[in-house]
């Protein structure tokens, strides 16, 4: 059975159909990629996925259970995790408080215990303190826990949002455009970060313009345009499809 199934979602804005009856599967352990033309709704799937969007029609079955709509905390309770496409960090905290805000979700100990001080609660926050040193670590940030995260590179907020994002324990990583922005070097280095994640059993969906990286790094690609999925499969034949080819350059438009 598939960790994710999405079934005939649909999403309007106005006349814009942004999404028109997906409908996708993904398993646990790959990497699946959702490519397509600007516009395409690739981020409107991913704000229904985790929550910051409601679909007019259809939904999701995720880890056997139909996920409540337009919940963001939900999804994330449920094992969804995600970044987004304009990082969005907490530039005045540092590398390592963001990622304790990433944990929130996995500290159990309740509002009491938190104003007693108790000790079940700062058990709990030295665990999580140390599990974000240890994620700091895993996306090659041991060095800059201290730092600021407006003080960071570009490519390092990136690998921020990431670890923040696996501080949650995700069952599914979600990436929008994760190697926006990056030379050839961060996107090379983002590549084995993402396989070794997937590797250590979480399961990553991304949406990514830079095609040699899907093509390298991805099991399976789903393309949507103008809200529709056009094909779905092994990143070489989706690259070969000749319906794909005609969404990116057919039009005039272009793949980045
Ligand atoms: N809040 C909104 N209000 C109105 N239209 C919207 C809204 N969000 C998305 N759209 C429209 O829905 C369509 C799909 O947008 P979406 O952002 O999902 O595409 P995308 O594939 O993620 O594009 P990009 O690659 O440029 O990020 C576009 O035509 C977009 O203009």
């Amino acid at each position: 059975m598939p960790l994710l199934q999405a079934r005939g979602l649909s999403r309007h804005y106005g006349g814009i159909r942004a999404l028109d009856d997906l409908s996708l599967d993904i398993y646990r352990g790959e990497i699946f990629a959702l490519i397509g033309p600007n516009g395409a709704g690739k981020t409107t799937f991913f704000d229904i996925l985790t929550g910051f969007c409601t679909p007019d029609e259809g939904g999701i079955v995720f880890d056997q259970v139909v996920l409540p709509r337009g919940e963001p905390h939900l999804a994330s309770a449920r094992g969804i995790a995600r970044s987004f496409q304009n990082i969005r960090l907490f530039g005045e905290l540092t590398a390592l408080e963001n990622v304790l805000v990433g944990a929130h979700r996995r500290l159990q100990a309740g509002a009491w215990d938190a104003l007693l001080r108790m000790r079940r609660t700062r058990e709990e926050e030295a665990g999580a303190a140390a599990r974000a040193r240890d994620l700091l670590d895993y996306v090659g940030l041991a060095a800059h826990a201290g730092s600021r995260a407006d003080a960071l590179s570009y490519g390092d907020r990136r690998r921020l949002e990431i670890a923040r994002a696996l501080a949650a324990e995700p069952l599914l990583l979600a990436l929008d455009e994760p190697a926006a922005g990056m030379n050839a070097s961060e996107t090379v280095a983002l590549a084995a970060l993402i396989r070794r994640i997937r590797d250590d059993g979480t399961t990553v969906l991304l949406i990514e313009h830079d095609m040699t990286l899907v093509m390298s790094l991805c099991d399976r690609v789903a393309v949507l345009d103008a809200g529709r999925k056009i094909a779905e499969g092994p990143p070489a034949a989706v690259r070969d499809d000749p319906a794909v080819i005609e969404a990116y350059l057919g039009r005039g438009r272009h793949a980045r």
